[in-house]
């Protein structure tokens, strides 16, 4: 388990984590959600004690991550794959992890096979590699101490919706067998495949955090009519029993589940072509609402 309590970080009088707390849980896949520049990478740069908080506190696993005496073999980091030596080999660079964490030889060539990475690809430099093939690699220094908590900072940067997929078996086995998983990233999609569980962060503070079936139902109904006067009709009705509605492309937003929808269109005499709950689309319109002062598109308009 990852516990975050009140944790502020400050740059000179620039607030970029501001008393941010959640937890990530033992067997679930956490993301941690927001946009460019919301605090998601200085957050888990101090998790792993890379940047010193300004006050609040982190624990991995009950403790300071300082304070693990090996902490690979606990604690599995990926925080940027392009900063993994150039000029070496990635069977050079997990040799040198499975030494420096006094593992058995053989854990090398086991990880290799873990994430995907042939023999011929191991032997390569890695500045001949792909990112997908730099992420792989990442992943492999993580998972090379058989730890019981990840912690990764963009993980899908650069993969191929196969290896999306790839990693998103990977990530629900480790979590089923009892890990805990924590990744970042600022594509929602992204973490919606992945995540059990989801935290957003904007300009620094937690804006929404939940499961993700929560979130998806917060998100409310999608509702379509074949004639647009109907549509008014329904979002009448619903407005008179209080119901909030967002008019969406040929269609409403509406804050209610789809049993109460449907009623209120029958009541209406209101026929329906689409009647869904809103899946990904709603909780894009969220992420999107919840983080709209932070965004540069929105700050621009
Ligand atoms: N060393 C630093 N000095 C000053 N400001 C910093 C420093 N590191 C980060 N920041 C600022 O803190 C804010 C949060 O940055 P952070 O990298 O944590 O965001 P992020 O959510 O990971 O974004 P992205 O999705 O773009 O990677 C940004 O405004 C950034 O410019």
């Amino acid at each position: 388990m990852i516990s975050v309590e009140s944790l502020t970080k400050q740059y000179g009088s620039f607030t970029a984590v501001d008393h941010v707390s959640f937890t990530a849980a033992t067997g679930r896949v956490t993301g941690f959600l927001g946009p460019n520049g919301a605090g998601k990478s200085t957050t888990m740069r101090v998790m792993v004690g890379l940047t010193r908080a300004t006050s609040g506190r982190v624990t991995v696993t009950g403790r300071d991550y300082r304070e693990l005496v090996n902490p690979g073999l606990e604690v599995g980091v990926l925080l940027d794959a392009s900063a993994q030596h150039a000029g070496r080999t990635g069977r050079e660079i997990l040799t040198i992890a499975q030494q420096t964490m006094g593992l058995s030889r053989t854990r090398v060539a086991e990880t290799l096979a873990r994430v995907g990475l042939t023999e011929d690809e191991a032997g390569r430099r890695v500045r001949d590699y792909s990112l997908g093939m730099r992420q792989r690699l990442g992943i492999a220094t993580a998972l090379i101490g058989d730890p019981e908590v990840l912690i990764l900072d963009e993980p899908a940067n650069g993969l191929d919706p196969a290896g999306i997929r790839w990693m998103r078996d990977l990530l629900r086995g480790f979590a089923d067998q009892g890990g805990t998983v924590l990744l970042s990233s600022h594509l929602l999609h992204e973490i919606e495949v992945i995540a059990d569980d989801i935290v957003v962060i904007g300009q620094g503070r937690i804006v929404a955090q939940g499961s993700k079936a929560e979130l998806l139902a917060s998100a409310g109904t999608l509702v379509r009519t074949s004639d647009p006067s109907h549509l008014d009709r329904l979002a009448r009705a619903l407005h008179e029993a209080s119901v909030v509605t967002t008019p969406i492309d040929g269609g409403l937003r509406v804050d209610a589940d789809p049993e109460l929808v449907g009623e209120a269109a029958h009541r209406a005499g209101v026929v329906l072509r689409e009647l869904r709950a809103a899946d990904g689309a709603g909780l894009e319109e969220m992420f999107l609402q919840l983080t709209a002062e932070t965004a540069r598109e929105g700050a621009a308009a």
